[in-house]
């Protein structure tokens, strides 16, 4: 790495947010490509200063320019650059004149030396863990921060082959000639033993959400920049965010935007939405058509195998009270995972499904049965159908799963759901077989029907059925007239 250049030089002091945006702007347009090293630390000093308990007192009480930061002296930028690069330099061979791929012994080694001067213990899942800044000032980085820091360090060395891969809940890295050797360079979750070096399976965990069934984000570069802009963490405390921070990762993802470096990103693109939603931008694309635009983008470039543009968009109609939106998201967002097989390592999707299942539906069911709401979504068939698709894409992503998915727990708030719709509107819900040729949700009939295609999972399905597991026995016989799980078709019924 050529170190930093006189242009990026000029910048500092750092005082306000634009000169930030600019040092980004000069390395993203003109770079030969991108100091992650360099835009890391900058971006994860401007997130300390403003986040973390030392000074962020001072900021509160100062009347300050909205877009004002706590100085940044180049000197400070420049050690921590320089320590990076000696770091990396003592440790691993750099590849002179950028000739060679690297190798997996080469990657296994930076991933050795970011993961042996780590502190040996401390709270993994802490915020503002993620940057260069962190691991150079603390000695702590959390599992994004290991696998960016060896990309970024395999950068430092000249080993331009070396780029991010990112699934919804996991990264490791993709090297070698033709980009397809893959990595673990990092750890996941709480107790796993770490996988460092092994190459991504193809056996079993393939099948899980947590590999995104082999359709990870694979970065170039300048998504590589929007991965440590996506990880700046605005939060000062659980219910505050230092809206500087918050202000400068909305400018920068636009940056990013704007230079087409979101296109292959959907939770770049979900992130910027959550951004907008807060504080929409004068004549910028609404959060709602970002949302859009982060499905459309899962859709095209990902076989559609990510479940997070759903919830992101769901989230997004839920706040805004557009319930019968949200259902639709979230049964789009459960056609996703019912073609995954549930594994130990899946928790984070776990939980997203369990509180939109547990706690989102029964609190928007609540406020539509207390009389008031007059156009109510409980006497709407589609809403119904919807919620039937969603809980059948959680019946079919435990079907043929080593771990089960349901317990009771889901019983008692699921039965309630269904329960809120009538007779009559259930009525209107006709379960068919398969595609339907028209791919409107409304029947000719004006009847409605869950618009599945046969789903089979590559491995078969066998029969869990859910009001078994939950503890009641649905008898089905076995000329269903839908791929519904048995048991959804029981509640129809
Ligand atoms: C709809 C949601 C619950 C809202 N936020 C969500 N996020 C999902 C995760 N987020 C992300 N945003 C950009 N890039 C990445 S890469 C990654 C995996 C990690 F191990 F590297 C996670 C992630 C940002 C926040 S999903």
């Amino acid at each position: 790495m050529a170190g930093i250049r006189e242009i990026d030089k000029a910048l500092f002091p750092i005082k306000n947010i634009s000169s930030v945006i600019q040092l980004f702007k000069n390395q993203l347009e003109d770079a030969c490509e991108p100091d992650l090293a360099l835009l890391s630390i900058v971006a994860g000093a401007v997130e300390n200063s403003l986040t973390c308990r030392s000074n962020a007192g001072l900021q509160v009480c100062e009347p300050v320019e909205p877009t004002s930061l706590p100085v940044l002296e180049f000197h400070t930028i420049e050690t921590l650059y320089s320590k990076f690069h000696t770091i990396m330099k003592s440790a691993v061979e750099p590849n002179k004149g950028f000739k060679s791929y690297a190798t997996r012994e080469l990657v296994k080694k930076v991933s050795d030396v970011v993961w042996n001067s780590l502190t040996r213990s401390y709270y993994k899942d802490r915020a503002h863990l993620q940057s260069l800044y962190s691991y150079l000032t603390g000695s702590k980085l959390d599992c994004f921060g290991v696998a960016f820091a060896v990309v970024a360090g395999c950068q430092t060395l000249g080993y331009t082959d070396v780029h991010l891969a990112l699934s919804e809940d996991h990264a490791w890295v993709v090297f070698g000639e033709r980009g397809t050797e893959t990595a673990e360079v990092t750890w996941h979750g709480k107790g796993n033993e770490d996988k460092r070096g092994q190459e991504i399976g193809k056996g079993v965990s393939a099948r899980s959400w947590l590999y995104v069934n082999n359709r990870p984000v694979i970065c170039t570069r300048h998504m590589e920049v929007a991965a440590l802009v996506s990880a700046i963490n605005p939060s000062l405390n659980a219910t505050h965010d230092a809206f500087e921070v918050a202000l400068l990762q909305q400018e920068l993802l636009w940056l990013l935007y704007d230079l087409g470096h979101l296109k292959k990103y959907p939770m770049a693109i979900g992130n910027l939405g959550d951004l907008e939603e807060i504080a929409p931008k004068e004549g910028r694309t609404p959060c709602n058509v970002l949302f859009e635009e982060a499905i459309s983008s899962a859709r095209t470039y990902y076989n559609n195998q990510h479940v997070y543009p759903y919830t992101y968009q769901g989230g997004y109609f839920y706040r805004n009270k557009m319930y019968k939106e949200a259902f639709e998201s979230w049964a789009n967002a459960s056609d996703v995972i019912r073609l995954y097989n549930y594994s130990r390592d899946d928790e984070e999707i776990y939980k997203e499904f369990l509180e939109i299942a547990n706690e989102l539906i029964p609190h928007i069911m609540k406020v539509e049965s207390s009389g008031f709401s007059a156009n109510t979504i409980l006497k709407k068939p589609e809403c119904f159908a919807n919620l039937l698709r969603f809980y059948d894409g959680i019946c079919q992503w435990e079907e043929g799963s080593a771990t089960p998915v349901l317990h009771i727990g889901w019983a008692k708030p699921l039965v309630n759901t269904i329960s809120k719709f009538d007779a009559e509107v259930r009525a209107q819900v006709d379960i068919v077989c398969g595609k339907p040729e028209d791919d409107t949700n409304k029947r000719a009939n004006g009847g409605y029907y869950n618009n599945n295609n046969n789903y089979e999972k590559e491995n078969g399905t066998n029969e869990t059925d859910i009001l078994t597991s939950l503890g009641s026995k649905a008898l089905k016989d076995d000329q269903s007239t839908s791929n519904f799980h048995p048991s959804i078709e029981a509640l129809t019924a």
